[in-house]
């Protein structure tokens, strides 16, 4: 009773505490490191909760174990010897067995039919559902999992924790037997050589000391094997907070006293090579790049898909790190400044950036953290960003929740008989929709937001256009332009237009190398790789007809 009351309240605090550990400890993680496979990150605070109930459990076990031990050794019938009999089994069963658990191990398959096996399962779920109704695939998905079944034919699919302890030899089982009837052989003799001590009930009771001690045993065994899982479990949490960040950070203040902070960044790429941690591919994403963006330039990057333009940002926002070469920032290295400062100084709008599930309010504001409730600023923001009509179309204005986090859940609920209850849960589920250009819209107002620090001496934008309406994108340039007069900014980009005739320079990425560098007269004289993919758009205009605006007659 008084642990069923005890054990939620102390099980919750357990978990609060660690979410609380994990959330400081996961915030901290840079780019590499938060993507490695390594298992401390991925530890959660129910683990801890379950190390706790398995240690809690344990003790209580020894406990038992120690009073039975005691009590049975103490008997006339029975005594140290009988005792002794009665647990050589469950101690040989300890002895022998194999179990992954307390080894540290790399679990995988590498058969082919049953890593095919396991992705067609996979488009079974909620994540694929639209794509395999609109292909009309499912039957070919029965079909093929049918094949990559009878191709994996008798191979163990059991998981490898059960095949791992599966037994190689008959002897430890016949061993084990042989133990078990020990007890048995204690009081068949017993009773040979003192007959006038053992009587029928006599015998009974033995029997039973002996199977309740090898079920405590037994039990007792899987409990601590368990507490092995629960410190290693306890291990990892708190090895969470101590991570090693792969990024290091630097001491150097930026911007330095030194240099003009009101001007852009001055960058400069010497021989630049990198390859994502564990990429596959055949050549690193960038390869030997070398340029230099004077502070205040307008820088616009153009090349085909995966030329390795993002990449590009992507180091200069210190995600990641070169492998080789240097990026120079106002002079130095960029490893020796202050990570924290030099974030300060940028601003990006790429595609990677999301909707937070937090208010539309505290969207636009977090660009500038301090200022995340000040209503004002967060209008301004969201005009810049084309965003105000968006913030007017909702009855709560800022403070309407896009996508909230659901905890909503339904269990077999009968489209007919619970109605009421499938409401209530389709109420809850109900998420504000709104449409990906109005996404980009509160994004990009966020990036307007982060300008009004007047710290930001650096504009980076990736491509966030995608899903604008023409309008929409011209007029994101132009303000992003006005509003950034002065930085540095670079925009990465798939369209000639809007940003390449004001671009003091232009980069033109291939395969991951620089293939041309110039202004947009100088790379369309040249008739190279940029003036080949400015021609692709140019003559989509060029060949078809233009419309004239109809006129009243
Ligand atoms: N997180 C990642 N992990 C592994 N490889 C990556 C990752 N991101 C990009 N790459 C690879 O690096 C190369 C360069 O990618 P990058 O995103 O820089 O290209 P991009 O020119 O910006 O392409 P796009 O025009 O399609 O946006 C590509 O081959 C891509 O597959």
């Amino acid at each position: 009773m008084f642990r069923e009351y005890i054990s939620p309240q102390l099980d919750s605090l357990i978990q609060l505490h660690f979410e609380d550990h994990l959330l400081r400890a996961q915030l901290r993680l840079d780019m590499p490191t938060a993507t490695d496979s390594g298992a401390k990150s991925r530890a959660t605070a129910y683990d801890a909760e379950r190390a706790f109930d398995t240690l809690c459990e344990a003790s209580m076990r020894l406990f038992g174990l120690g009073s039975q031990l005691l009590f049975i050794s103490q008997q006339r019938s029975a005594g140290a010897l009988f005792t002794v009999m009665a647990i050589i089994r469950p101690l040989l069963t300890l002895v022998n067995e194999r179990t992954l658990w307390l080894k540290p191990h790399v679990a995988y398959s590498d058969n082919a039919s049953y890593l095919r096996l396991r992705s067609l399962q996979s488009l079974s779920t909620s994540y694929y559902r639209s794509d395999v109704i609109a292909g009309d695939i499912a039957g070919w998905i029965t079909a093929e999992y049918h094949r990559a079944r009878d191709a994996l034919g008798s191979v163990a699919s059991k998981d490898v924790w059960s095949q791992y302890s599966m037994e190689r030899t008959p002897m430890n089982k016949i061993f084990g037997e042989w133990a078990g009837e020990l007890p048995t052989l204690y009081w068949a003799l017993s009773a040979m050589l003192r007959p006038e001590k053992f009587s029928m009930t006599s015998i009974a009771i033995l029997q039973q000391y002996s199977s309740s001690l090898n079920y405590s045993l037994q039990m007792l065994f899987w409990d601590l094997s368990q507490v092995g899982r629960a410190v290693t479990d306890i291990k990892i949490l708190y090895e969470a907070a101590n991570i090693k960040n792969q990024i290091i950070d630097g001491d150097v203040a930026y911007p330095r006293p030194s240099t003009d902070v009101s001007k852009g960044m001055d960058i400069e790429l010497r021989n630049v090579s990198f390859a994502y941690p564990g990429d596959k591919a055949k050549e690193s994403a960038l390869q030997d790049v070398s340029f230099r963006i004077p502070a205040g330039s307008l820088v616009v990057i153009v090349g085909a898909n995966g030329s390795g333009k993002s990449t590009i940002i992507k180091l200069l926002t210190r995600l990641y790190d070169a492998d080789s070469g240097t990026i120079l920032v106002d002079g130095l290295p960029i490893q020796d400044y202050r990570l924290a400062d030099l974030r300060q100084t940028q601003a990006t709008l790429t595609q990677d950036h999301h909707l937070y599930p937090l208010t539309l309010g505290e969207n636009i504001g977090l660009g500038y953290s301090e200022h995340v409730d000040d209503l004002d600023m967060i209008m301004a923001s969201a005009k810049d960003g084309g965003a105000a009509g968006l913030l007017d179309k909702f009855k709560e204005g800022a403070q309407t929740t896009l996508e909230p986090i659901s905890t909503a859940f339904g269990y077999q609920l009968d489209d007919d008989k619970h109605k009421s209850l499938k409401g209530i849960l389709t109420k809850l589920e109900k998420t504000t929709e709104v449409s990906g250009g109005e996404k980009q819209r509160l994004v990009a107002s966020r990036t307007f937001m982060r300008f009004r620090t007047g710290k930001i001496k650096l504009l980076c934008v990736d491509e966030p256009s995608s899903a604008l309406d023409p309008r929409g994108e011209f007029e994101l340039f132009e303000r992003l332009r006005e509003t950034g007069d002065g930085k540095t900014m670079i925009f990465v980009t798939h369209r000639f237009g809007h940003l390449t005739k004001y671009a003091d320079v232009i980069i033109c990425m291939k395969e991951g190398k620089v293939a041309e560098l110039g202004t947009h007269k100088d790379l369309v004289a040249s008739g190279g790789e940029y003036a080949s993919l400015y021609n692709v758009q140019a003559q989509a205009f060029t060949e078809s007809e233009v419309v004239q605006p109809a006129t009243e007659t």
